[in-house]
């Protein structure tokens, strides 16, 4: 009776298979790995969804469907395939999916970063790269950066003095916090209503919008799951935490008549109708939106990356000795070290380029949604389906990159390959319609601090450590930053 049993079963099991594979082929998907019924392949993703994707991308092909729940998705993995997403059908597939914490920290999706593409986005986009992100107003704010930047080395002289270990990790998001405080939202970190939890509530909210979250993939009973794993309540508790603080700015903005032109200011006139934002009247929500992009995107992002050039470089001596040389050769005891010193700093840059390649900070980009029925690759990739651009994949690539595990900032030599957007080889910051706005304005901290720690002070690893032991794992969200915190000792030099 029982094989009676066994056989049935078999014979049901195995029609479901046929049947699903006969429809995929008539739909003519992408090819992917078998999925469990309801779950799909979210037991798959494993701790490190990109390092698994790239795994299941190696069998699968450079396009791969996945199935999350009931999210239909594809996974982009070669350079040809982002391609395709990113440049030839960019305007098909630059759509965000409505996911439920991201549009929940951005006030119902009236950010940049996750608001689908739309009019409202157009205008958003235009709006914040003609008046935020211009090299302009990144110069503007280069004295804040000096200024943030020369308390962080006074800092790192005292423990040098006293041969502490820094925590890289923590300093460096310190600054990053600093900056960024004054320059967008015009008060100081420190007395601000974020001056104790900033690591917890960015980090948090970073982890959180990159989660792959049961209430995206399961209807009515994910939020049910949510609630139960601590999920929203983690949301809401961030979420407080952030308005609180855009309150805060918002208030010493309308209250200080001193302060001028900055980012709140713009946002303000834009909801007094005194500027137009295309044929959008701005909210509060719109204008929180918007600040919450600033907040989380342009702090985490500069600070990680700061942090990991450091620890690639502690792990490979050589290459620090070498930037190094280089930059004592090119500032030469120059007073004023400027963010525009990077320009004759060849090496450092292939060493920031290096980085990014062998970690790029957020190694799924964000998601997007395919706004339309689309032919990618030969394949048909249906409208709705959410679409991941590994470039984890293509970055640790050995048909891409020769010896794509091995840290060699020598590899940028006679090469034209920049992080701009136009190579598909390299593309830490994305590319087309979506790429990163604020490369420049991260991009000027992350020179003028590295050209800093590099010049003013030699760095050690803590008492009984070797270089073997620098951990280089990452720890997962959208941002991934390094899971165990830098720690090194910095020594006073000549040039400190
Ligand atoms: C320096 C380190 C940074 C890195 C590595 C980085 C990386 C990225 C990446 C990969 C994306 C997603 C692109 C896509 O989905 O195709 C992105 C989007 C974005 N970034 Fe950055 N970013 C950095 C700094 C910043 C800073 C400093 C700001 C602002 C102050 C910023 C603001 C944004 C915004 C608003 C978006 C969303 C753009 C959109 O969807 O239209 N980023 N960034």
């Amino acid at each position: 009776m029982s094989l009676w049993y066994i056989i049935v079963a078999f014979v049901f099991f195995s029609s479901m298979i046929i049947v699903r594979i006969i429809r995929k082929t008539k739909k003519n998907l992408p090819p992917g790995p078998p999925r469990l019924p309801i779950i799909g392949n979210l037991h798959q993703l494993g701790s490190k969804p990109h390092r698994s994707m790239f795994k299941l991308s190696e069998t699968y092909g450079p396009l791969m469907s996945l199935k999350f729940g009931s999210v239909s998705t594809v996974v982009a993995s070669t350079p040809e395939t982002v391609k395709e997403v990113l440049k030839t059908f960019d305007v098909e597939c630059c759509s965000r999916p409505n996911m439920t914490y991201p549009a929940r920290v951005t006030y119902n999706l009236k950010d940049l970063c996750f608001s689908p593409y739309s009019k409202y986005w157009r205008e958003v986009r235009k709006m914040t790269v003609v008046e935020l992100y211009t090299a302009k107003r990144v110069q503007s704010f280069q004295h804040t950066r000096k200024e943030e930047v020369a308390a962080l080395v006074d800092f790192i002289k005292q423990a040098a003095s006293l041969e502490k270990p820094v925590n890289l990790n923590k300093k460096l998001m310190k600054l990053s916090g600093s900056v960024i405080c004054r320059v967008a939202f015009g008060i100081n970190l420190q007395g601000s209503k974020l001056e104790n939890t900033y690591e917890e509530v960015i980090q948090g909210t970073v982890e959180l919008v990159g989660s792959f979250a049961a209430a995206d993939y399961f209807p009515v009973v994910g939020r049910i799951i949510d609630r139960i794993t601590g999920l929203h309540s983690k949301c809401e508790k961030l979420f407080k935490a952030m308005d609180a603080f855009f309150d805060q700015s918002i208030k010493h903005h309308l209250e200080d008549e001193i302060i001028k032109d900055d980012i709140i200011d713009l946002l303000l006139k834009m909801e007094r109708g005194e500027t137009t934002l295309g044929e959008f009247q701005l909210t509060r929500d719109h204008t929180k939106g918007i600040l919450a992009n600033i907040l989380n995107a342009g702090i985490d992002t500069s600070a990680q990356v700061m942090t990991w050039v450091m620890t690639y470089l502690i792990s490979n001596p050589r290459v620090l000795k070498k930037a190094q040389a280089e930059v004592r050769e090119v500032i030469k005891h120059k007073d004023d070290i400027i963010e525009e010193d990077i320009e004759r700093l060849q090496y450092l840059k292939m060493v920031i380029k290096e980085t990014f390649r062998i970690n790029p900070l957020v190694p799924l980009l964000i998601p997007r949604e395919a706004s339309k029925d689309v032919k990618i690759g030969g394949y048909n990739i249906p409208k709705k389906t959410w679409i991941h651009v590994n470039i984890w994949a293509i970055h640790r690539n050995p048909n891409v990159w020769k010896d794509p595990e091995a840290f060699i900032p020598e590899r940028f030599m006679d090469s034209q390959i920049d992080y701009k957007g136009l190579n598909f080889e390299l593309l830490p910051f994305g590319s087309g319609r979506r790429i990163c706005p604020g490369i420049g304005m991260g991009m000027a901290l992350v020179h003028l601090t590295l050209i800093n720690l590099l010049y003013r002070f030699d760095w050690k690893l803590p008492e009984g450590m070797k270089v073997a032991d620098v951990d280089l794992e990452e720890s997962y969200g959208l941002v991934c930053p390094k899971k165990i915190p830098l720690q090194l000792i910095p020594v006073l030099t000549q040039w400190t």
